[in-house]
């Protein structure tokens, strides 16, 4: 007895299914264009998107000075129109701004200088530091970050410290500090006599930790001159390279058409008169640790302070 095939209406036959199939592929074919391109667009979208946030902050209008240039004759100028705040302060001739800006130079410290002064920050911080991603020493009044607060390493170490930093260290501070001054004279047009150190005068040394106190917040916009009451003339001298030693941590100025970086490299000096021409921050620090110094300036001699010194 032979097996009659009976005809499923509901089961297509092999021919059917075969030109289903081809009907199907051709219509992937013709249909293969337009998803390439939306998933070429979308691999697009998220490289964008991880190179945005790789690099930290979104917002940078223009980088002024790459961590690889080397500004090495005449300061890099950048004028900026002076704010009316110096209207509210007492005028000091020959030291108050009549002309505002920001500049840069990789002229005045060695490369060699700068990882004296960093191995100098090193030292002194490794004494303590902040529980918090941002710690400072200030050789001047010897304020020290220690866990959540500050203590005196002058008082706190006693005589001890002398096994820390040497002569040569505060010669070294006191030279460069000296060579810093008169490139800020220079290029503002001011008499680098009339113009005074003063405090606070600090080394910095911020990595990615998280902030534990308000004192490890270094990245907030802030005016130094509201911030720090004395300073007329701002500088800060970069002791490691943006890139290599940390990521993030760019210094940025945040002007009303958009926000104009510096990027770190040891031995490179940024100054800029610091009245709220020059609202800045600093970018967080994503990665690795970054020192600096903050070198100031006063045209009140009532403000104005030695170069820092054993006890
Ligand atoms: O370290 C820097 O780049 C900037 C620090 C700063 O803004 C300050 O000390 O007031
Ligand atoms: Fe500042």
């Amino acid at each position: 007895m032979t097996i009659q095939r009976r005809s499923n209406p509901k089961v297509p036959d092999a021919n059917g299914i075969e030109k289903k199939i081809k009907r199907q592929a051709s219509a992937w074919r013709g249909s293969r264009g337009p998803m390439l391109l939306l998933l070429g667009g979308l691999v697009v979208c998220v490289t964008v998107a991880w190179l945005v946030l790789a690099s930290g902050d979104s917002e940078i209008t223009e980088t002024l000075v790459r961590k690889g240039e080397l500004i090495a004759q005449q300061p890099r100028v950048y004028d900026v129109p002076c704010s009316e705040d110096y209207d509210n302060y007492k005028r000091y001739p020959g030291c108050t701004p009549l002309k505002c800006g920001r500049a840069v130079t990789d002229a005045v410290v060695t490369r060699e200088e700068a990882q004296m002064l960093r191995r100098l920050a090193e030292r002194g911080l490794s004494l303590a530091g902040s529980d918090g991603g941002a710690s400072i020493l200030d050789l001047h009044s010897g304020a020290l970050s220690m866990g959540k607060q500050f203590v005196n390493i002058y008082r706190y170490f006693g005589d001890q410290i002398g096994e820390v930093f040497t002569s040569e260290d505060f010669q070294l501070y006191s030279n460069v500090r000296a060579r810093i001054q008169a490139v800020v004279a220079e290029t503002f047009g001011l008499d680098p006599a009339l113009m005074y150190l003063t405090k606070p005068t600090f080394f910095s040394r911020i990595n990615s930790t998280g902030a534990q106190t308000q004192h490890d917040e270094y990245w907030h916009p802030h005016i130094d001159k509201v911030t720090y009451g004395s300073f007329d003339y701002t500088s800060l001298l970069y002791l490691s390279d943006y890139g290599s030693d940390f990521t993030g941590g760019r210094f940025i100025f945040m002007d009303p058409s958009g926000n104009r970086t510096v990027e770190p490299r040891a031995g490179r000096v940024s100054f800029f008169s610091s009245g709220s021409e020059n609202l800045h921050r600093v970018e967080q620090v994503t990665w690795g640790t970054r020192f600096a110094i903050t070198v100031s300036f006063t045209c009140d001699p009532a403000h104005a302070i030695a170069d820092p010194a054993l006890p």
